[in-house]
């Protein structure tokens, strides 16, 4: 079944980068849903996802600084700019940072000629999605690592997350700051507490409503495809009662542990309990086994699993089949788990990029790729297969 057919589809048709890393003017256009960049080492594969990274919200799939994209050598920042199709129109995303004597600001995000008021509002022209070789620790790394790729599922479906999660930041280093400076002045820190209530309950609501119907999601996928299915539980960081029963008692209670731990955090520097806290225990289910003890390559399969049934997901609930980016994604899946990957993806309906070092690796895409070939931060005519 294709899920093409459920909402609007969006396909990015041309890209523009200028003084973005390795490329000083680059133009490409994209006919096929399945687009494959092909190259040694070094060639310039990645920095492509990453520019395409950048037509989502946040800083991209390296979470580089701005002035670490910018070319070596640049003083001026770069651009990134796209065509994206959505349903049959035409919009032109330009995103682009501007570095001034100040160091890298923020970027600038234009949607057609409209200076967007956020870059939320990019989750309007295309829901991105990526797996990098760098999350292939993502079972056995810092659970600020499994947090951060929750939020981007949590993000791909449900828009505000985004807003929320940096809201609540930003309320807990004022009470930090607060604490630490000795200043326990009661009004205050409570209209933070508040603030911090409200929002870290709605982040753990959002995250543990993706989880449950990513459950779902992964239960209704075909037991025979050969990645495994992934157990998920999550612990959502708070303590007494986690997030038992109605919002409004979870955010009082909350609310009121904030009030009566302020000298705890005050000592420990930090705050010890929300969202913040919160951690995705991954499972793998046939085996019963935690994620991180299962070998290098199941846990590859696992994580393309759980990005399938996400996209899967992403494009039932928000009605937009997401873009896929894989990066080096080939090289480290047999013929047919790869065969059974491309086939999967090409039913999402969305468009992916693909790279690698080894074009044979993609041959069971056939025709329904395009395969663009880069050397040395150059690009050859992309050609049709
Ligand atoms: N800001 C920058 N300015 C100029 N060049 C850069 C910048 N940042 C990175 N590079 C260079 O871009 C080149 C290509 O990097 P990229 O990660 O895209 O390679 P790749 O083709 O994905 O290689 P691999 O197959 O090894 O992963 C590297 O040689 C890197 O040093």
């Amino acid at each position: 079944m294709s899920y093409a057919a459920m909402g609007r589809q969006s396909e990015i048709g041309h890209l523009r980068l200028f003084d973005f890393r390795n490329y000083e003017l680059l133009d490409l256009s994209f006919q096929k849903r399945f687009v494959v960049f092909a190259g040694p080492n070094g060639a310039g594969k990645t920095n492509l996802l990453e520019a395409l990274s950048l037509l989502s919200p946040g800083r991209g799939l390296r979470r580089a600084p701005y002035g670490e994209m910018a070319r070596q050598g640049t003083q001026s920042g770069f651009s990134v700019k796209a065509s994206v199709r959505i349903a049959s129109e035409e919009t032109t995303v330009v995103t682009s940072v501007r570095l001034d004597g100040e160091g890298p600001n923020s970027r600038l995000v234009r949607i057609d000629e409209t200076q967007a008021k956020s870059a939320e509002e990019l989750l309007d022209i295309a829901r991105i999605v990526w797996l990098t070789p760098a999350m292939d620790g993502l079972f056995t790394g810092p659970a600020g690592d499994r947090r951060r790729f929750l939020d981007r599922m949590v993000l791909s479906i449900d828009p505000t997350h985004g807003r929320r999660a940096s809201d609540f930041e930003r309320a807990m280093r004022s009470r930090n700051k607060l604490l630490s400076d000795n200043r326990i002045d009661d009004r205050w820190l409570a209209g933070i507490e508040m603030q911090m209530a409200e929002l870290g309950v709605a982040m753990a609501v959002a995250r543990n409503e993706l989880v449950a119907n990513l459950t779902n999601a992964i239960a209704l996928a075909d037991p025979d495809l050969p990645f495994p299915k992934a157990g998920l539980v999550l612990s959502p960081g708070f303590e007494e009662g986690g997030l038992d029963g109605p919002a409004v008692q979870v955010e009082d209670r909350y609310r009121e542990r904030l009030a009566r731990d302020r000298y705890r955090d005050a000592g420990a520097g930090r705050t010890l309990e929300g969202p913040h806290r919160a951690d995705l225990e991954v499972t793998h289910l046939a085996k019963h086994m935690p994620a991180g003890l299962s070998s290098t390559g199941e846990q590859k399969a696992l994580l393309v699993g759980l990005i399938i049934a996400h996209a899967r997901l992403t494009s039932v609930l928000s009605g937009m089949a997401p873009i896929l980016l894989l990066d080096e994604i080939a090289a480290h899946l047999d013929a047919r788990r790869r065969a059974s990957l491309f086939d999967l993806v090409g039913d999402l309906g969305g468009q992916t990029f693909m790279t690698g070092t080894d074009e044979s690796l993609f041959e069971a895409l056939g025709d329904r790729a395009q395969i663009i070939t880069i050397a040395d931060g150059a690009v050859r005519e992309p050609r049709e297969e």
